[in-house]
Protein backbone atom coordinates (compact mmCIF):
# COMPACT_ATOMS: atom_id res chain seq x y z
CA UNK A 1 0.00 0.00 0.00
CA UNK A 2 1.67 3.19 -1.16
CA UNK A 3 1.58 6.52 0.41
CA UNK A 4 -1.07 8.70 -0.56
CA UNK A 5 -0.55 11.08 -3.93
CA UNK A 6 -1.87 14.41 -4.13
CA UNK A 7 -2.32 15.80 -7.62
CA UNK A 8 -3.47 19.44 -7.70
CA UNK A 9 -5.57 21.40 -10.47
CA UNK A 10 -6.02 25.25 -10.67
CA UNK A 11 -9.92 24.84 -10.48
CA UNK A 12 -12.89 22.49 -9.92
CA UNK A 13 -13.43 22.50 -13.71
CA UNK A 14 -9.61 21.35 -14.56
CA UNK A 15 -9.94 18.97 -11.67
CA UNK A 16 -13.07 17.73 -12.85
CA UNK A 17 -11.72 17.32 -16.54
CA UNK A 18 -8.18 15.19 -15.20
CA UNK A 19 -10.28 12.98 -13.00
CA UNK A 20 -12.86 11.92 -15.62
CA UNK A 21 -9.32 11.66 -18.25
CA UNK A 22 -7.62 9.53 -16.48
CA UNK A 23 -10.65 7.84 -15.24
CA UNK A 24 -11.00 7.03 -18.98
CA UNK A 25 -8.05 6.13 -19.78
CA UNK A 26 -8.15 3.56 -16.78
CA UNK A 27 -10.88 2.26 -17.87
CA UNK A 28 -9.52 1.54 -21.04
CA UNK A 29 -6.47 0.15 -20.46
CA UNK A 30 -8.05 -2.40 -18.03
CA UNK A 31 -10.37 -3.78 -21.00
CA UNK A 32 -7.03 -3.83 -22.87
CA UNK A 33 -5.97 -6.27 -20.55
CA UNK A 34 -9.27 -8.23 -21.07
CA UNK A 35 -10.44 -7.18 -17.59
CA UNK A 36 -13.89 -6.21 -16.77
CA UNK A 37 -13.39 -3.22 -14.46
CA UNK A 38 -15.17 -2.80 -11.56
CA UNK A 39 -16.07 1.03 -10.25
CA UNK A 40 -17.28 2.60 -6.88
CA UNK A 41 -18.90 5.74 -7.15
CA UNK A 42 -19.77 7.88 -4.66
CA UNK A 43 -22.08 10.85 -3.80
CA UNK A 44 -21.55 14.62 -3.49
CA UNK A 45 -21.28 17.56 -5.60
CA UNK A 46 -17.96 17.38 -6.66
CA UNK A 47 -18.88 13.94 -8.00
CA UNK A 48 -21.94 14.94 -9.58
CA UNK A 49 -19.52 17.44 -11.92
CA UNK A 50 -17.26 14.74 -12.26
CA UNK A 51 -20.30 11.99 -13.46
CA UNK A 52 -21.49 15.37 -16.01
CA UNK A 53 -18.24 15.41 -17.53
CA UNK A 54 -17.91 11.55 -17.56
CA UNK A 55 -21.28 11.47 -19.94
CA UNK A 56 -19.88 13.96 -21.98
CA UNK A 57 -16.62 12.55 -22.85
CA UNK A 58 -18.28 9.02 -22.77
CA UNK A 59 -19.00 9.24 -26.67
CA UNK A 60 -15.63 10.01 -27.63
CA UNK A 61 -14.13 6.76 -25.28
CA UNK A 62 -12.83 3.43 -26.26
CA UNK A 63 -14.80 2.30 -23.44
CA UNK A 64 -17.17 -0.68 -23.76
CA UNK A 65 -19.64 0.43 -21.32
CA UNK A 66 -21.09 -2.90 -21.32
CA UNK A 67 -18.17 -4.38 -19.68
CA UNK A 68 -17.87 -2.08 -17.09
CA UNK A 69 -19.35 -3.12 -13.81
CA UNK A 70 -20.66 -0.25 -11.27
CA UNK A 71 -21.06 -0.32 -7.72
CA UNK A 72 -21.60 2.44 -4.96
CA UNK A 73 -18.91 3.37 -1.78
CA UNK A 74 -21.85 4.40 0.17
CA UNK A 75 -25.81 5.14 -0.67
CA UNK A 76 -28.44 6.65 1.62
CA UNK A 77 -30.93 4.10 3.03
CA UNK A 78 -34.27 5.77 1.71
CA UNK A 79 -36.50 4.68 -1.48
CA UNK A 80 -35.02 3.66 -4.53
CA UNK A 81 -36.60 6.58 -6.47
CA UNK A 82 -35.94 9.08 -3.16
CA UNK A 83 -33.49 12.12 -4.92
CA UNK A 84 -31.30 11.41 -2.25
CA UNK A 85 -30.20 8.15 -3.78
CA UNK A 86 -26.43 8.41 -4.53
CA UNK A 87 -27.61 6.26 -7.10
CA UNK A 88 -30.55 7.61 -8.47
CA UNK A 89 -28.04 11.14 -8.75
CA UNK A 90 -25.34 9.12 -10.83
CA UNK A 91 -28.18 7.37 -12.97
CA UNK A 92 -29.24 10.94 -14.27
CA UNK A 93 -25.90 12.42 -14.41
CA UNK A 94 -23.88 9.93 -16.13
CA UNK A 95 -24.98 5.98 -16.10
CA UNK A 96 -28.11 6.61 -17.85
CA UNK A 97 -26.25 8.56 -20.64
CA UNK A 98 -24.25 5.42 -21.60
CA UNK A 99 -24.68 2.20 -23.13
CA UNK A 100 -24.37 0.38 -19.34
CA UNK A 101 -25.28 -3.02 -19.07
CA UNK A 102 -28.52 -3.25 -16.34
CA UNK A 103 -26.72 -6.25 -15.12
CA UNK A 104 -23.61 -4.50 -14.39
CA UNK A 105 -25.04 -1.65 -11.93
CA UNK A 106 -25.35 -2.69 -8.73
CA UNK A 107 -27.09 -0.75 -6.51
CA UNK A 108 -27.23 -0.86 -2.10
CA UNK A 109 -30.96 -2.18 -1.23
CA UNK A 110 -33.35 0.90 -0.61
CA UNK A 111 -35.55 1.14 2.12
CA UNK A 112 -38.24 0.30 0.35
CA UNK A 113 -37.01 -2.78 -0.89
CA UNK A 114 -35.44 -4.28 2.53
CA UNK A 115 -36.61 -4.01 5.61
CA UNK A 116 -33.68 -2.62 7.61
CA UNK A 117 -29.93 -0.73 6.48
CA UNK A 118 -28.82 -3.84 8.11
CA UNK A 119 -30.13 -6.18 5.95
CA UNK A 120 -29.22 -3.65 2.96
CA UNK A 121 -25.58 -4.09 3.82
CA UNK A 122 -25.48 -7.45 4.33
CA UNK A 123 -27.14 -8.07 0.63
CA UNK A 124 -24.85 -5.76 -1.15
CA UNK A 125 -21.83 -7.28 0.87
CA UNK A 126 -22.76 -10.66 -0.79
CA UNK A 127 -23.22 -9.08 -4.14
CA UNK A 128 -19.77 -7.46 -4.21
CA UNK A 129 -18.45 -11.30 -2.84
CA UNK A 130 -20.66 -13.33 -5.51
CA UNK A 131 -19.58 -10.97 -8.70
CA UNK A 132 -15.51 -11.05 -7.26
CA UNK A 133 -15.74 -7.44 -7.00
CA UNK A 134 -14.09 -5.83 -3.63
CA UNK A 135 -11.13 -5.67 -6.16
CA UNK A 136 -12.14 -1.87 -8.00
CA UNK A 137 -10.18 -0.83 -10.28
CA UNK A 138 -10.96 2.76 -9.12
CA UNK A 139 -13.04 2.94 -5.87
CA UNK A 140 -14.00 7.30 -6.00
CA UNK A 141 -14.27 8.87 -2.40
CA UNK A 142 -15.54 12.90 -1.67
CA UNK A 143 -14.71 14.00 1.96
CA UNK A 144 -16.46 15.98 4.02
CA UNK A 145 -15.89 19.00 5.97
CA UNK A 146 -15.70 16.97 8.92
CA UNK A 147 -13.12 14.34 7.62
CA UNK A 148 -15.75 11.77 6.70
CA UNK A 149 -15.25 9.53 3.06
CA UNK A 150 -18.11 7.65 1.85
CA UNK A 151 -20.53 7.09 4.78
CA UNK A 152 -17.66 6.68 7.57
CA UNK A 153 -18.00 9.67 10.16
CA UNK A 154 -16.11 10.53 12.88
CA UNK A 155 -16.70 8.60 16.29
CA UNK A 156 -19.37 6.00 14.11
CA UNK A 157 -18.70 2.67 15.07
CA UNK A 158 -18.93 1.58 11.44
CA UNK A 159 -14.91 2.82 11.40
CA UNK A 160 -14.27 -0.28 13.64
CA UNK A 161 -16.38 -2.72 11.17
CA UNK A 162 -14.47 -5.96 10.74
CA UNK A 163 -15.05 -8.95 8.53
CA UNK A 164 -17.62 -7.08 6.59
CA UNK A 165 -17.32 -5.82 3.06
CA UNK A 166 -20.71 -3.34 3.83
CA UNK A 167 -22.36 -1.82 7.70
CA UNK A 168 -25.29 -0.06 8.59
CA UNK A 169 -24.64 3.54 9.58
CA UNK A 170 -27.14 4.92 11.91
CA UNK A 171 -27.36 8.93 12.79
CA UNK A 172 -25.13 10.36 10.04
CA UNK A 173 -24.94 14.15 10.84
CA UNK A 174 -24.86 14.34 7.26
CA UNK A 175 -28.60 13.78 6.53
CA UNK A 176 -30.25 11.45 5.25
CA UNK A 177 -29.54 9.49 9.06
CA UNK A 178 -29.18 5.75 7.93
CA UNK A 179 -27.09 4.48 5.26
CA UNK A 180 -25.10 1.57 4.31
CA UNK A 181 -21.18 2.22 3.76
CA UNK A 182 -18.19 0.02 2.22
CA UNK A 183 -15.85 -0.73 5.05
CA UNK A 184 -11.65 0.47 5.42
CA UNK A 185 -10.99 -3.27 5.23
CA UNK A 186 -13.53 -3.42 1.66
CA UNK A 187 -11.50 0.13 0.43
CA UNK A 188 -8.13 -1.90 0.79
CA UNK A 189 -8.59 -4.61 -1.87
CA UNK A 190 -9.32 -1.86 -4.16
CA UNK A 191 -6.57 -1.28 -7.25
CA UNK A 192 -6.63 2.39 -6.44
CA UNK A 193 -9.11 4.97 -3.96
CA UNK A 194 -9.31 8.25 -6.17
CA UNK A 195 -10.72 11.19 -3.09
CA UNK A 196 -11.84 14.36 -5.10
CA UNK A 197 -12.60 16.98 -3.56
CA UNK A 198 -13.23 20.88 -4.43
CA UNK A 199 -13.16 23.97 -2.29
CA UNK A 200 -11.91 25.89 0.52
CA UNK A 201 -14.74 24.23 2.71
CA UNK A 202 -12.46 20.63 2.61
CA UNK A 203 -8.87 22.33 2.94
CA UNK A 204 -8.81 21.77 6.26
CA UNK A 205 -10.47 18.65 6.55
CA UNK A 206 -7.87 17.64 3.47
CA UNK A 207 -4.57 18.30 5.46
CA UNK A 208 -6.61 16.78 8.10
CA UNK A 209 -6.48 13.67 6.43
CA UNK A 210 -2.68 14.08 5.18
CA UNK A 211 -1.47 15.12 8.02
CA UNK A 212 1.77 12.81 9.20
CA UNK A 213 -0.19 12.01 12.12
CA UNK A 214 -3.57 12.11 13.36
CA UNK A 215 -6.68 10.05 14.23
CA UNK A 216 -9.01 7.63 12.07
CA UNK A 217 -11.88 8.41 14.47
CA UNK A 218 -11.72 12.38 14.19
CA UNK A 219 -10.79 11.99 10.26
CA UNK A 220 -12.00 9.14 8.84
CA UNK A 221 -10.75 9.87 5.43
CA UNK A 222 -7.24 8.81 6.77
CA UNK A 223 -8.29 5.16 6.88
CA UNK A 224 -9.49 5.16 3.41
CA UNK A 225 -6.59 3.36 1.20
CA UNK A 226 -5.99 1.31 -1.48
CA UNK A 227 -2.97 -0.30 -3.25
CA UNK A 228 -2.58 3.35 -4.17
CA UNK A 229 -4.32 6.30 -2.96
CA UNK A 230 -4.89 9.79 -5.34
CA UNK A 231 -5.47 12.97 -4.18
CA UNK A 232 -7.42 14.61 -6.61
CA UNK A 233 -7.73 18.61 -5.78
CA UNK A 234 -8.78 21.46 -6.74
CA UNK A 235 -5.68 24.35 -5.51
CA UNK A 236 -8.72 25.62 -3.15
CA UNK A 237 -8.96 22.36 -1.15
CA UNK A 238 -5.29 22.11 -1.29
CA UNK A 239 -4.72 25.40 0.24
CA UNK A 240 -4.10 24.39 3.54
CA UNK A 241 -1.52 21.71 2.79
O1 LIG B 1 -23.44 9.85 0.39
C1 LIG B 1 -22.75 10.85 0.60
O2 LIG B 1 -23.14 11.83 1.23
C2 LIG B 1 -21.38 10.92 -0.02
O3 LIG B 1 -20.89 9.71 -0.41
C3 LIG B 1 -20.42 11.66 0.85
O4 LIG B 1 -19.39 10.86 1.38
C4 LIG B 1 -19.83 12.76 0.00
O5 LIG B 1 -18.93 12.20 -0.96
C5 LIG B 1 -19.11 13.79 0.85
O6 LIG B 1 -19.97 14.18 1.90
C6 LIG B 1 -18.73 15.01 -0.01
O7 LIG B 1 -19.91 15.59 -0.47
P1 LIG B 1 -19.85 17.04 -1.18
O8 LIG B 1 -18.94 16.88 -2.38
O9 LIG B 1 -21.27 17.34 -1.56
O10 LIG B 1 -19.28 17.98 -0.16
Amino acid sequence: MNDPEVRRHDDADVLVGDVASALLDRLEAAQARGEVPQVGLTGGTIAEELHRELARRAVDSAVDWSRVVFWWGDERFVPADSPDRNARQARESFLGHVPVDPANVHEVPASDQVATAEDAAAAYGEAMREHGAGFFEVLMLGIGPDGHCASLFPGHAALEARDAIAVAVHDSPKPPPDRVTLTFEAMERCRAVWFIASGEGKAEAVARALADDGSVTETPARGARGEETVWWLDEAAASAL
